[in-house]
């Protein structure tokens, strides 16, 4: 025990680890931050705990996450090392590099193509998937799910590569949803982290109790190269064939034409790329799932902003950007749909690269560093009834948006979330979109009352809720397919 061994500054406060497994028996593995959250309730806003030999800080409170991350980021924005990465194939991805170098010029390259006034560029086909994610719906409301996976996966796979995806069976898709299941379902932080402490697991057959993973190994790295690969050549043909539009990977290319370092930069701009669409379909699809949700418990928001979009846009074109400003209640409603179940409950994880003393509590270099955003977002002397769905607290008394943008719910410091400003423009233009068409209310029986259920979430790194039955039927009457493209027509 390293509390018996140290002299100086005590660890952070924290429940008394079991023998040899630290503290990884007394949480609840499906909902890790459930118990974070309780054990703060005994022991404050940040925790020390440990897994195996693995020194874990959990940070319960936004502001001591801000004290440390952004204002003392040099020493807290490096990352774990995360044993699944290399077996999972997932050498490529930026989200989980090391601080230094090769991560800077990763975060460098994804900064030019999605800082906030690049990402304007974005905005037409952000709105134009968005008009592809009605006409989905209207022809095929109990396929939801699916039409939001390819809604999110389309605007990537557009703005990266230029590429536009199938409706069904897109090959690209494909291989990148088979390899995102098996990650999202194997990285949770403390499975890593017992793998990390015993590499040697990996090498168990897949059979042995916990290690569903290594079954797995080999066709994820099948996956996660076809992945980084074939989209990304897609792109280069296009160019060599002169036929390439605008996209960040074209773009970024041709920045590098003839210097010193192409061939380097080349592959970062590819491993970049692969990287957008693992940060960013699965999380932006979830992050409208839990907004479909809250719209289906509490439809006096719902009818609340559909009352304000026929005001300000009428009923004879949709929303578009130009009218965000007048409708300061659908940017709460996002901000709320962010907070009220953050899709990653405990952000991702960041590391210390110092040894470092706060309030006069140790925190050991090396140690991994756990923001709670779940238990951020139900603090109740910020967020009053924070279980429930009140995008009013994100309006002031005069009616603009407050200054609270939950920005916890993309972490913190120089790891904040690069995508979120791209991320805005996707969520924005699909929530505006769907709530002027659509009216999203609970499933009825045969006997026309309303089917009620309980509110399930995936496990993981990155959850949603799962699949419940709805109802989701066109706001106007006599809506039809053709109608919706006039209707679209109408609002370029
Ligand atoms: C609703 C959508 C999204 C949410 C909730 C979200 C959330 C997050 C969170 C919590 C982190 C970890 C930050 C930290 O370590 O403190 C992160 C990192 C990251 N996100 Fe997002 N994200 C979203 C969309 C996107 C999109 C669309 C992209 C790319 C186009 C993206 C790219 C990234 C990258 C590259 C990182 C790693 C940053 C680094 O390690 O330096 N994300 N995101």
């Amino acid at each position: 025990n390293r509390k018996k061994k140290r002299e100086g500054p005590p660890l952070p406060p924290g429940p008394p680890p079991t023998p040899f497994v630290g503290n990884v028996s007394g949480i609840d593995v499906s909902a890790p931050w459930l118990s974070y959250a309780k054990w703060g309730a005994t022991y404050g806003g940040i925790i020390y705990s440990r897994f195996f030999s693995q020194d874990i800080i959990i940070i319960n409170s936004e502001k001591i996450a801000k004290t440390l991350m952004e204002n003392r980021s040099h020493i807290y924005s490096d990352r774990p090392v995360i044993a699944t990465t290399e077996p999972l194939g997932l050498g490529f991805n930026s989200v989980l590099f090391r601080y230094g170098a090769k991560w800077r010029q990763h975060r460098r390259i994804f900064h030019q193509a999605v800082r906030p006034d690049a990402v304007v560029a974005y905005r037409p086909l952000q709105m134009q998937k968005g008009h592809q994610l009605l006409l989905d719906l209207l022809a095929s409301p109990e396929e939801h799910v699916q039409h939001l996976v390819m809604h999110s996966g389309a605007i990537i796979m557009s703005a990266v590569y230029n590429y536009d995806t199938l409706p069904n069976n897109d090959p690209f898709m494909t291989v990148i949803e088979k390899a995102t299941k098996i990650i999202v379902d194997e990285l949770r932080p403390e499975v890593a982290a017992i793998l990390s402490a015993f590499p040697i697991l990996l090498s168990f057959p897949s059979w042995f109790p916990g290690m569903s993973i290594n079954g797995r190994t080999a066709d994820s790295k099948k996956y996660t190269k076809a992945w980084v690969e074939s989209p990304f050549q897609y792109t280069q043909e296009t160019i060599a064939a002169g036929t390439a539009t605008p996209s960040m990977v074209s773009d970024a290319l041709s920045k590098i034409e003839g210097k010193d370092d192409e061939t380097e930069m080349t592959k970062a701009i590819k491993e970049v790329a692969a990287t957008a669409f693992l940060a960013g379909a699965e999380t932006t699809q979830s992050t409208l799932r839990v907004f479909i949700l809250a719209m289906i418990l509490y439809p006096e928001v719902q009818e609340r902003a559909q009352a304000l979009i026929d005001a300000v846009v009428g009923t004879d074109r949709l929303p578009n950007f130009d009218d965000r400003e007048s409708l300061p209640y659908i940017d709460a409603i996002l901000r709320e749909t962010m907070r009220w179940n953050p899709v990653f409950p405990l952000g991702l994880p960041h590391a210390a690269t110092e040894d470092d003393i706060y309030e006069g509590y140790y925190i050991p270099k090396g140690a991994t560093i756990i923001p709670n955003a779940w238990a951020m977002a139900h603090d109740e002397t910020k967020y009053p009834n924070s279980f429930e769905f009140i995008p009013e607290r994100f309006i002031a008394a005069d009616g603009n948006l407050t200054e609270d943008q939950a920005t916890f719910t993309f972490g913190f410091g120089r790891r904040i979330c690069v995508g979120r400003y791209f991320a805005d423009g996707s969520l924005w233009s699909a929530m505006a979109l769907m709530l002027a068409t659509f009216k999203f209310s609970k499933a009825k029986d045969a006997n026309g009352n309303d089917v009620d259920f309980d509110v399930k979430w995936s496990t993981g790194v990155a959850i949603h809720p799962l699949p419940f039955p709805c109802s989701i039927t066109p706001r106007s009457r006599g809506m039809n397919a053709e109608k919706l493209q006039q209707l679209i027509r109408a609002s370029h």
